[in-house]
């Protein structure tokens, strides 16, 4: 069986200890892979690796060298195109459908992208006056930060993990990555694209292992890493940004959301249905912008219901090489535990169950996997938790409103403050309500949308700082003033 090791220094080298712990396919319960599971000594020699590599040929190439072999990168997963695939699918058992479409262009399309960018991005600079009347003139550069850690979550893995490589190497930083251990093989895979395009040794390094107590907790608690990119849940982000003090080292965390969708009657429905659907159930609902609280006003809101169950019932349950399938299963069993936790709390706080709530049939070895089914419940109390945790499952609770100050009130009462979708026609509506509502990125008329020159990330309990465009410039570099007395 194959065993996935880290990648430290241009080299791929497993653990000291000899630790592995198994990736398991989520579609069949089945072992995919043996998993090298880092030590505090691999993931010392990735950072020492990553420190040595700044001040080795990738700290003295040129902006286009850097960038070029950035191309370089993107063509590389391109051109490997379905085995980045076959991957990411295996270990998360998503929809090979969906991936393609998302995943494996967007890990391509991180490299290229900021690469642009940072060739095109302006600094600062301001001419001052001094007593003596010869004046001074400031302006601003940009050098990387350092050693980035970047941890990453196993929901969408390539896509997440190289939202942060790409700003991270085209700034001239090097990375140590800890992938989820849910999902190591496309960052593991990555190690050979990024040897084959040209990148220095020791600039990409990869670390596999869990969180706490492990590879995750041995990286933060490195003192030699600058500043830490993550994405992942609040707890986590919580832990994350305490180790991240000592130091008094940089963080950007990108973390959970519990989203509301807002539909008004003003809405075309069958665009709200068609996003409602994508919002509540891509990816089997575990995306972090994903609206599993939905608030429709009282007009539509029994003909929502009902074509939302319609359309909820139509999604074909499959594993990814199904090429029918538009919904796969959970992550893990683990993760089921979870989520039919709170399909069992439904019940149990009076919900009525519009549509699933259990587990599906499944037919052989694929009677293992970790599916459920699409849910859909109503009628319950604003406080439940069901209505307040992010579940991260394909769910969604539908409730009915009656004026447009309560819609907004609903959506802005968690402590999280991620993402938001509003439906309407009203264009003035559309812009007020937008204005209120407490969250990072709202989408009108439509979901997921993506433009990688925006800003993106959470407010409130939902994370700290923006990365997008220049917003990951900003992260990825410290800025330098240069004053010139004149
Ligand atoms: N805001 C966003 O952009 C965004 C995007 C995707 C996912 N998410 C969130 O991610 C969560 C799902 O992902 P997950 O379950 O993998 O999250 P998680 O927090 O459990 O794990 C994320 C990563 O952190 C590591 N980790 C866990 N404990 C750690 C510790 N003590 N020290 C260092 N590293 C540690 C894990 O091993 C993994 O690599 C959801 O809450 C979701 O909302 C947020
Ligand atoms: O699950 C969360 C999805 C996050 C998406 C992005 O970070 C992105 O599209 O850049």
């Amino acid at each position: 069986m194959k065993d996935i090791k880290h990648y430290i220094n241009g080299q791929y080298v497993g653990s000291a200890s000899g630790k592995l712990f198994d990736n398991i396919n989520p579609a069949n319960g089945q072992v995919i892979s043996k998993v090298h599971e880092a030590g505090r000594d691999e993931v010392d020699a990735a950072v020492q690796a990553a420190k040595a590599a700044l001040r080795g040929p990738w700290g003295k190439m040129t902006l286009d060298q850097r960038t070029a072999i950035l191309h370089k990168v993107a063509d590389g997963i391109n051109a490997r195109f379905d085995e980045f695939l076959d991957a990411e699918c295996l270990d998360t058992g998503k929809p090979k459908s969906l991936a393609r479409h998302i995943d494996i262009p967007r890990g391509a399309a991180n490299f290229k992208v900021f690469a642009d960018m940072v060739k095109n991005v302006p600094t600062e600079a301001f001419e001052m006056p001094t007593p003596d009347g010869t004046g001074a003139l400031n302006y601003a550069v940009r050098r990387p930060k350092g050693v980035i850690g970047v941890i990453s979550p196993w929901n969408l893995p390539l896509l997440l993990m190289t939202w942060k490589v790409g700003p991270a190497l085209a700034c001239g930083n090097t990375v140590v990555v800890k992938p989820s251990e849910e999902t190591p093989t496309t960052t593991a895979l990555l190690g050979e694209v990024m040897k084959d395009a040209g990148v220095p040794d020791g600039v990409y390094n990869v670390v596999h292992g869990f969180g706490g107590d492990s590879a995750g907790a041995f990286l933060t608690e490195h003192p030699d890493v600058d500043g830490f990119t993550f994405t992942g849940e609040t707890g986590t982000g919580e832990v994350i940004m305490k180790a991240a003090a000592r130091g008094i080292r940089d963080i950007s965390l990108e973390l959970g959301g519990k989203n509301a969708g807002l539909v008004f009657a003003d809405c075309d429905l069958d665009k709200a249905i068609e996003g409602t659907m994508r919002s509540a159930f891509a990816n089997c609902g575990q995306v972090c912008l994903g609206t599993e609280r939905v608030y429709v006003e009282r007009p539509i809101f029994d003909e929502f219901v009902t074509r939302l169950k319609v359309a909820a019932e139509e999604l074909r349950i499959g594993p990814p090489d199904d090429s029918d399938a538009s919904m796969g299963p959970l992550v893990s069993l683990k993760h089921r535990e979870k989520v039919l936790s709170y399909y069992q709390k439904a019940v149990d706080d009076g919900a009525t169950v519009v549509t699933g709530g259990g587990v599906p049939d499944m037919p052989g070895s694929l009677a293992g996997g970790a599916w459920v089914q699409p849910t859909i419940w109503t009628g319950l109390a604003d406080d439940s938790a069901v209505v307040t945790d992010e579940i991260f499952g394909p769910c969604c609770h539908i409730r009915p409103f009656d004026t447009e100050e309560e819609a907004i009130d609903l959506a802005n009462s968690l402590p999280y403050g991620l993402a938001s979708a509003i439906w309407t026609e009203n264009v003035t509506r559309a812009h007020r309500v937008a204005g209120q509502i407490e969250a990072g990125i709202i989408w009108v008329n439509s979901w997921f949308l993506r433009d990688l020159r925006t800003p993106f990330g959470g407010s409130k309990q939902s994370g700290v700082g923006r990365e997008g465009g220049v917003h990951s410039l900003e992260f990825y570099t410290e800025m330098k003033n240069v004053c010139i007395k004149l």
